[in-house]
């Protein structure tokens, strides 16, 4: 694969973009900047505007306001269609074609690419050439989508929810891919509901909600908005020994049933602590005489991030969606 070339304009640059379905705001006057060579994720809940943001970015929609520009022009521009590669929900390939000669055709749109053969490797896909689109899995038909994808040799790559069908060996397989292709310098810009995915591929975090940008930072700063730290543990003492000690923020049992306000002897329950001082609780239960058991105590993970942070949506936010 060719290597990206650095020094140029930004690989996206979005500003103040806007994008209403009737009254329904998708993207509202959201502001981006990508330089090439990041690997970056979207983030949000059902609904936020990640794969209208991916539509707008192939050129595949029309924004209602503000601009958008990939490499320096419009998103598209033949010169810009023939740096990019998507991954889509949806391959749309023609139903009558073999995987083969789809992924053919697709290459046949970029004046350079890959081979076809090493692309149909990259996806794990040669012991299935002759298949066709309408006898493919879920899993086989996003490997098909990554093909199409990558056969271009495109410099920016946009992947949306690519994992979603795939079992835990081809997630793992397609991630080694995805990150040998950034390894080249080139651009990632990938939707995703597994957060654990974005922590561990993603250097820059996009987090959006109802239409706008409420995070954009690296992962762990994003894991250090959360206050104090995550202690698992398994107890019998009731939810107000545990959220009543000094430094506890939060405290809850798993599994949402009613908490219980009184000792259940015997009856010990998983519980999740968020606290700034793990040995001031651990201390308050042993002295008690409370069950202490399956103990872990962790930094706040992603998923606590963004659960704090759509959370904090739900109160006035400022217009503009932000930049870092
Ligand atoms: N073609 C359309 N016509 C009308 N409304 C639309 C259209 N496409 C998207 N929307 C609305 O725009 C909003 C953003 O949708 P979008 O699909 O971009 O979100 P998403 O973050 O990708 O969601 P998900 O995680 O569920 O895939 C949603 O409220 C959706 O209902």
């Amino acid at each position: 694969m060719g290597e990206t070339h650095s020094g140029g304009p930004p690989a996206i640059a979005i500003s103040s973009l806007t994008k209403r379905y009737g009254d329904k705001f998708a993207l509202d006057g959201i502001s981006l900047r990508i330089t090439p060579g990041e690997v970056a994720a979207v983030l949000g809940p059902n609904g936020a505007g990640k794969t209208t943001l991916i539509e707008l970015l192939l050129g595949m929609r029309t924004p209602t306001a503000g601009t958008i520009e990939v490499f320096g022009a419009s998103p598209s521009s033949r010169a810009v269609k023939s740096r990019v590669g998507a991954m889509l929900q949806d391959t749309g390939a023609p139903d009558g074609l073999t995987v083969r000669e789809i992924v053919t055709l697709v290459s046949s749109y970029y004046p350079v690419g890959i081979p076809v053969a090493e692309a149909l490797e990259r996806a794990g896909l040669t012991e299935h050439l002759r298949k066709k689109t309408n006898e493919l899995s879920g899993g086989l038909r996003q490997r098909l989508s990554f093909a199409m994808a990558v056969v271009g040799d495109p410099d920016l790559m946009y992947l949306d929810e690519p994992t979603a069908s795939l079992d835990v060996a081809a997630r793992r397989e397609f991630w080694t891919q995805v990150q040998g292709f950034a390894g080249l310098g080139k651009t990632i810009l990938f939707s995703t509901h597994n957060l654990s995915e974005a922590d561990e591929f993603a250097q820059r975090l996009i987090l959006l909600d109802s239409g706008r940008v409420i995070q954009d930072s690296t992962p762990e700063a994003a894991k250090r908005l959360v206050a104090g730290r995550r202690v698992a543990l398994t107890t019998d003492a009731p939810l107000d020994v545990l959220s009543t000690t000094a430094g506890v923020i939060h405290a809850e049992f798993d599994g949402g049933d009613p908490p219980p306000t009184s000792a259940l002897p015997g009856k010990a329950r998983a519980a999740v602590v968020r606290c700034n001082s793990p040995e001031a609780l651990l201390r308050r239960l042993f002295t008690e005489g409370w069950s202490v058991a399956d103990l872990t105590v962790t930094e706040a993970t992603l998923e606590d991030a963004f659960l704090h942070l759509t959370d904090r949506t739900t109160k006035p936010q400022p217009s503009d969606g932000g930049t870092p």
